[in-house]
């Protein structure tokens, strides 16, 4: 099976337009104001609306109010939310869509003793932990850490670009990786250079079966 790959945190037309024609499977929208990823949702429907079929839009979340999902779902067409803080399973299910659940990789943590929390989850992103910052750190962990149980669907982040994917892939073996510093030219701008070398690498590697 080949491995999927989400562009996370695009904030600009040319964006939209880099991930598709560079074949990757899904974007993701931060609706998180501390991110300099945050988008508006004037600007989230304008960048869904440009997405071809068959890309999927995830809305990423950190420990969201209820009722700002639900002003983003009533705006946004998104196929997937991703929660990036403490949410429980009751919470990430109540909304009308499917869900994956970020865990960070603090020393010692053994993500297969915790999943079974989230029996909702659609997969699970494993991201490096940094004390206080929730995700999009551009920091990676240790891949010989990564979970080889093949039952769920393991989403590798954390620190990953155009020149350690491949590697990374051949070790931790995952269901798809998940990129956003690592296609940056600047903070919060993406890089169409980037994410074409990226998927060429993601392709080049991308059979993890
Ligand atoms: O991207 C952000 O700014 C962000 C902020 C708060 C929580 C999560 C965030 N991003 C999550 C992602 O999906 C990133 O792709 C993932 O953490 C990897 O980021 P990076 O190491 O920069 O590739």
């Amino acid at each position: 099976m080949r491995t999927r790959a989400k562009i996370c945190g695009l904030t600009r037309l040319e964006d939209v337009q880099a991930v598709a024609e560079a074949g990757a499977d899904a974007i993701g929208l931060v609706f998180y104001p501390p991110s300099p990823r945050n988008v508006s949702l004037e600007l989230a429907t304008l960048l869904a609306s440009q997405l071809p079929p068959f890309i999927t839009c995830v809305g990423l979340f950190v420990d969201p109010e209820p009722e700002w999902v639900e002003a983003v779902l009533a705006a946004v067409p998104l196929d997937l939310l991703q929660f990036h803080g403490n949410e429980p399973d009751a919470f990430c299910r109540s909304f009308a869509r499917p869900y994956i659940k970020a865990l960070r990789m603090k020393p010692g943590f053994d993500p297969t003793a915790v999943v079974d929390q989230w029996p909702a989850a659609r997969g699970f992103l494993l991201d490096a932990y940094t004390p206080g910052v929730p995700g999009g750190t551009g920091e990676s962990f240790d891949w010989q850490r990564f979970p080889q149980d093949q039952q769920r669907h393991w989403i590798l982040a954390g620190g990953l670009d155009a020149g350690n994917v491949a590697e990374a892939i051949r070790i931790a073996r995952p269901y798809a990786v998940d990129v956003s510093g690592g296609v940056e030219s600047s903070r919060g701008i993406k890089c169409p250079t980037e994410i074409h070398a990226f998927m060429k690498a993601v392709r080049s590697q991308g059979v993890n079966a």
